[in-house]
């Protein structure tokens, strides 16, 4: 696989760098996610081939555990406030200086400067700091934050682990590592590059909600259908909402232009109460296999089955059952091979990797003792 061989050690954080470790590990990467001790539940739903070693970083012993993982590493990313890995004296000076080659990667909110650098938030706080949240939303609503996709994961976790492979290419050049400064609240508004620079061609220039592309246009949208379904219409161009129309049933000479804003109100309410007269599954015998731009919006237990993700296998189940999102993009000749088999232990790995990694059997003996590590080993369920 691409990664193959690249060795990450993943401090443990809440979404976005489990997220990046994700990706990695999906690649090929080695990922070792470094958890805290004394912690039996692992959150970290985000896990599939990792190995998990259990640290105790407020123990000069366990700072020094971490030194050594680094220093036979390529990339650490650390998921917390800024300046805390400092304080534990592992940040990128001290880390760096024993091993040129580190990709030091920071995955934070704010990012390592500026007035929020040090405060706590989430997701919608970092994706409000973007400018993306601004245009989020119906007119007749408050600004909505769409789950923590946008700034958690489009931003975040993405961002820095495409901030991680484009420093690993680099070195292959120059030899050095470097620092990955992965701000969400930049990564988010980088996601959204288009939205700021299509305002020059008046994509945004009306109010929240009515916009082509934001819930104003009525081609743009999702309507009910007789089931309580709903199906999903992106006809913009005009050869493509002709199909739409036709598909509708609907008489062209009977509507408003598409592109009259005064008219999209009445033209959404036509839509609605035709998308009302069928099921989900009539619609789609419908427009399946046309132009029209009109797809069903399928709930996550659905998605899999359905003929075209099933064809392609875009979706896998685990050892345990479990479905979820194949890795994307698919590589033709070194695709990702994920790993399926259940999500580690929290500790499970600390012994085979401390040994891995130069550590003797008494040295590692005395370091569980001390309380420094620990090591939860998987009892099989008889
Ligand atoms: C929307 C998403 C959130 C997704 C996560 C949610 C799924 C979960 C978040 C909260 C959970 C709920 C909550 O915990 C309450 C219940 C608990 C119950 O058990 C389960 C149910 C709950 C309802 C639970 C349910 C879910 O799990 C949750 C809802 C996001 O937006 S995630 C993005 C967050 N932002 C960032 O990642 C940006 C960078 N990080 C930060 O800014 C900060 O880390 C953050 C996130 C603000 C947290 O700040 P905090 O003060 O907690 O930590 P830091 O300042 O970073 O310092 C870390 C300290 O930990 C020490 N440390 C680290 N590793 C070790 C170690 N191995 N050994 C020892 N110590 C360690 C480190 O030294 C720091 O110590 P100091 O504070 O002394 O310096």
């Amino acid at each position: 696989m691409a990664l193959a061989g690249v060795r990450v050690i993943e401090l443990a954080g809440l979404a976005p760098a489990p997220f990046c470790g994700m990706i990695l590990a999906d690649f090929g990467a080695r990922v070792i996610r470094v958890d805290r001790t004394k912690v039996t539940m692992a959150m970290d739903t985000l896990a599939r081939g990792k190995q998990s070693v259990a640290l105790n970083l407020k123990k000069p012993e366990g700072v020094a555990v971490l030194k050594r993982l680094c220093v036979q590493s390529d990339v650490v990313i650390e998921p917390f406030r800024k300046g805390v890995m400092e304080k534990l004296g592992l940040g990128p000076d001290e880390l760096q200086q024993e091993n040129a080659r580190l990709i030091y990667a920071r995955l934070t909110g704010f990012g390592q400067s500026g007035l929020y650098a040090t405060s706590a938030g989430h997701d919608i706080n970092y994706l409000a700091m973007s400018g993306l949240l601004s245009m989020l939303g119906r007119k007749t609503e408050e600004p909505y934050a769409p789950l923590n996709l946008v700034a958690d994961f489009a931003g975040g976790g993405l961002m820095c682990a495409l901030g991680i492979v484009l420093a690993l290419l680099e070195r292959s050049r120059s030899g050095k590592g470097q620092i990955i400064d992965a701000s969400m609240v930049e990564g988010a508004a980088y996601v959204g590059s288009f939205m700021w620079k299509s305002r020059s061609i008046g994509m945004w220039n009306r109010p929240r909600g009515e916009n082509m592309l934001d819930g104003g246009a009525p081609y743009y949208d999702t309507y009910q259908t007789s089931d309580g379904k709903h199906m999903a219409v992106g006809a913009l161009e005009p050869k493509f909402y002709d199909q739409l129309i036709q598909g509708l049933g609907l008489d062209p000479a009977n509507l408003p232009p598409q592109m009259s804003f005064s008219d999209w109100p009445e033209l959404k309410q036509i839509f609605s109460r035709t998308f009302a007269s069928r099921t989900q599954a009539e619609w789609c015998d419908v427009f399946d296999g046309t132009d029209a731009c009109v797809t069903p919006v399928l709930p996550l237990d659905e998605v899999h089955s359905h003929p075209h993700n099933r064809e392609r296998g875009s979706f896998q189940k685990d050892i345990q059952g479990e479905v979820s999102p194949r890795p994307a993009p698919v590589l033709s000749r070194t695709p990702a091979t994920p790993c399926l088999s259940r999500d580690p232990l929290i500790g499970e790995h600390t012994v085979s990797v401390l040994e891995e990694f130069g550590y003797g059997a008494a040295e590692v003996e005395q370091l569980l003792s001390s309380g420094a590590v620990e090591c939860n080993k998987f009892k099989a369920r008889l």
